[in-house]
């Protein structure tokens, strides 16, 4: 797990007054983060290096970098379409004026390019890209290169939103600390894979507290069996009430059984056909331990549904039931909630915290995370897309690991699946979506075929060997 942080002017202000490291070190240390993915990812020493830089300070690590680089490649080309600004880039600029360092006026000659460097603008974009900038990125976006950004991919926002175009990065090197921007579902496009660059100080002296964490491939915890003089009851009976649209409980079911469960039961009105190591009941069977509801539920007998909520038992919630205040009564520690946007704008009137739209939402995920985690601290919230955000008393955990090959009628089925699975072998409501939601991605990541064929049967067979 590692932290993440909303701003980290005061992290880098903490640098300068308390570790006594100046503006130009912290800047000389992004440049050499920067140098060092570059020749990691490009070995040939006669290849084309295009830095684009703009007139603050991410301009500056661009220009700082262009002279990491000379010793190395022939071809640096340095271009400065709005020239500079900032006293850093000044500075920079000026130490690289005494170097023979290519600078060029206009990308529109450029050919064969081999790599572009983005540093038109960080964390200082506060307004939306005039025509000129528009138009850089549109041509950088379509050079045939590989690409990287320094700090954020230009064109994001602190907000992680986009005014109309940002720079497209295969890698994105973020100075210092993870920033809550890089992480909204828009944002993921632009991002590629994602490093921290070392500003010459250790993570812990840099970083401070935080609420929000960005979960790792090594957070994840199998529910791997320990106990050898077992039977199926140790491992808990997961109960999933099937609604209209069977496909879902049945789906959830299979996944619940694939992931450990003990026993699990589908309760159904009347008897269906279903694997047939799933049992089949009118109720929820005595010795339950966790309950899945709402997938495909609908039309449903309200006194039914109150009579499971009443049930002190741990449940994961999920579809239909988001539209219903029914929910508003039960919002406490035995419950898991994993709405999608559309479900979650739902809940959101219904609890009275907002009245908006799914693009509203899409576009402050966390703000409206945070806000429910705020009035509803116990209940754990776990609101689906491109990077799941889970919430539980205050704290955010942001799982990125999800693919487009999960966009199918059918994984969210399989998600509560998992979920009952660990909340009916004795892990927390929280610990359960954690685990639930990154088992769930990291399979997904796994598929090798392609990113359009994926099933929920395959996210089945790859719980299997995960
Ligand atoms: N702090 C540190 O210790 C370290 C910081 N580091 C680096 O500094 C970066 C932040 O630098 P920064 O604050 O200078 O902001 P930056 O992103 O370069 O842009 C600001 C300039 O752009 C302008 N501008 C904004 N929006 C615009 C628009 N839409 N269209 C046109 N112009 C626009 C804005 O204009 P103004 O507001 O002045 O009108 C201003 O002049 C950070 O991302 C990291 O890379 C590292 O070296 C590590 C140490
Ligand atoms: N582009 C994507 N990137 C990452 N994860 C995705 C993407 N699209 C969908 N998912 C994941 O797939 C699941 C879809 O769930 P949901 O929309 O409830 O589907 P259904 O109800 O049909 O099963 C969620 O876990 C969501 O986070
Ligand atoms: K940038």
């Amino acid at each position: 797990m590692k932290k993440v942080f909303n701003e980290v002017s005061s992290l880098d202000k903490k640098c300068y007054e308390k570790y006594l490291l100046s503006e130009e070190i912290l800047m000389e240390h992004a440049a050499l983060s920067l140098k060092n993915e570059i020749e990691k990812k490009v070995k040939n020493h006669n290849s084309n290096i295009l830095i684009v830089c703009g007139v603050g300070n991410n301009g500056a690590d661009g220009i700082t970098l262009s002279r990491l680089l000379q010793n190395r490649y022939k071809n640096i080309i340095l271009y400065l379409p709005f020239g500079v600004k900032s006293n850093m880039a000044k500075i920079q600029l000026s130490r690289v004026n005494t170097l023979k360092i290519k600078q060029i006026d206009t990308i529109e000659d450029i050919k064969d390019i081999d790599l572009v460097v983005d540093c038109l603008f960080g964390s200082g974009l506060n307004k939306p890209l005039n025509n000129e900038a528009k138009k850089i990125i549109e041509n950088l976006n379509s050079i045939n290169a590989k690409k990287i950004s320094c700090d954020i991919p230009s064109g994001i926002n602190s907000e992680g939103y986009i005014y109309d175009i940002a720079f497209k990065a295969d890698t994105t090197i973020t100075m210092g600390a993870l920033k809550i921007s890089l992480f909204s579902d828009i944002a993921k496009e632009y991002i590629g894979k994602l490093k921290v660059g070392n500003l010459g100080i250790s993570d812990e002296l840099y970083e401070e507290k935080t609420n929000i964490y960005f979960l790792e491939k090594s957070d994840l915890q199998l529910p791997l069996r320990k106990e050898i003089n077992s039977h199926k009851g140790t491992f808990g009976h997961a109960c999933v009430v099937i609604g209209s649209k069977k496909g879902a409980g049945i789906l959830a079911s299979d996944a619940a059984f694939n992931f450990g469960a003990g026993l699990v039961t589908a309760m159904v009105h009347e008897e269906i056909q279903m694997p047939y190591y799933i049992m089949q009941s009118h109720n929820i069977p005595e010795n339950t331990t966790a309950i899945a509801m709402g997938m495909g539920l609908g039309l449903y007998d309200k006194i039914e549904i109150r009579k499971i909520l009443d049930l002190k038992i741990k449940k994961v919630i999920d579809a239909d039931l988001f539209y219903d205040e029914i929910i508003l009564d039960y919002l406490d520690e035995n419950l898991v909630l994993t709405p999608h946007p559309k479900e979650f704008c739902a809940l959101l009137k219904l609890i009275g915290i907002a009245n908006i739209d799914v693009n509203d939402l899409q576009k402050n995920r966390i703000k409206y995370v945070k806000e429910f985690s705020n009035k509803y601290p116990k209940t754990t919230l776990l609101l689906k897309g491109a990077n799941v955000l889970i919430s539980q008393n205050q704290k955010i955990y942001i799982n990125t690991f999800g693919t487009t090959s999960l966009s199918k009628g059918g994984s969210g089925d399989i998600l509560s699946g998992l979920i009952v699975s660990l909340l009916a072998q004795g892990y927390s409501c929280k610990d359960s979506a954690i685990n639930a939601s990154l088992a769930h991605t990291l399979v997904a990541k796994k598929y090798r075929y392609n990113n359009y064929s994926l099933t929920p049967n395959d996210l089945i067979k790859g719980i299997k060997n995960i």
